[in-house]
């Protein structure tokens, strides 16, 4: 996908991840409309863009994720500022196994959600023009980070929707790829601030072992990241796989073609 003029909606887009994430799109040639819920962050950011990247190629929108009312007014203020949506990252997430509920409303409801309002503009099948998806998940959605238990199954959560989500688009003609980005540990926020009670909640004893696991994986920068974001934007022939990314580089992560392909050792009944 040549992203030229393409116009992309990026959550979470304020700060992390989804900053990068938004700074590789306007470096390729689209515009993009940022959504958070960090209100001051998004402001200070598009006003920062837009002086390097020229006016009015970005645009912030406060919204929430986990509000229908608020998500769907933003995908309808996009389409009527730049008159089209071609690329969603559903990016926005947290780690907050106190509140484990919210990070599921987040984490999973979030790219649920965004999915849908996504696919409802640009399936081809229904007039719309056809597009990319990527879903923020985490080497976490693939195995389990053992302190976070709940952030784990968010993430395992959208990998298994998200794959079944493609399916669905290739069977239904949408025209729209949907895949997902599986980062390992990267220098944000979410990093930086793990450990405090909020974050860990019950599993704070577990402290150590973050660090020893933090150590045996290392942290990468965002910039690092956002290069392999864009090989899933950009590559017209990816639908429904997982890039892992790793501090030495990036990888399509093998899932076995169906269930009982799985390597499996039988139980006599
Ligand atoms: N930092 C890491 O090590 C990794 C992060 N990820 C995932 O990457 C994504 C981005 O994370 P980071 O950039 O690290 O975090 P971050 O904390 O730096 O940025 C997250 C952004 O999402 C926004 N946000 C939170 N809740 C929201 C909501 N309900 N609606 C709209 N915006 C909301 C925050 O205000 C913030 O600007 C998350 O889905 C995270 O799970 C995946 C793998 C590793
Ligand atoms: C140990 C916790 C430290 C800090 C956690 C903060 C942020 C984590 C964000 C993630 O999305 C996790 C990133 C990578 C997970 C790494 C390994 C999990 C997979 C384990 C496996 O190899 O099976």
């Amino acid at each position: 996908m040549d992203l030229e003029d393409k116009v992309a909606l990026v959550t979470g887009g304020a700060q992390g991840l989804g900053r990068s994430f938004v700074e590789i799109l306007l470096k390729n040639g689209a515009k993009v409309a940022i959504i958070d819920v960090n209100e001051s962050l998004g402001n200070e950011l598009k006003v920062t863009l837009n002086q390097e990247y020229g006016p009015d190629r970005t645009e912030f929108y406060t919204a929430d994720v986990t509000s229908e009312e608020q998500f769907k007014g933003v995908f309808q203020k996009v389409v009527e500022k730049y008159g089209q949506i071609d690329i969603v990252c559903n990016n926005a997430g947290i780690i907050n196994e106190n509140d484990w509920e919210k990070a599921i409303a987040i984490n999973l409801g979030g790219v649920v959600r965004g999915t849908y309002l996504a696919l409802d503009h640009m399936k081809k099948d229904k007039g719309g023009k056809g597009g990319v998806i990527v879903n923020v998940a985490s080497l976490a959605g693939l195995g389990p980070l053992f302190p976070t238990p709940v952030y784990t199954a968010t993430k395992h959560g959208v990998v298994g929707f998200t794959r079944a989500m493609a399916g669905v688009s290739t069977l239904a003609n949408h025209g729209v790829r949907i895949n997902i980005l599986c980062p390992g540990f990267v220098n944000t926020n979410l990093v930086t601030l793990f450990s405090s009670e909020e974050h860990v909640g019950r599993f704070l004893h577990l402290r150590n072992l973050s660090e020893k696991i933090l150590e045996q994986y290392g942290v990468m920068e965002t910039d690092h990241v956002a290069k392999a974001f864009l090989v899933l934007v950009k590559d017209e022939t990816k639908n429904g796989e997982a890039l892992m990314v790793h501090v030495d580089g990036a990888a399509f992560y093998s899932f076995p073609k169906q269930v009982k392909d799985f390597p499996s050792t039988k139980v006599n009944l």
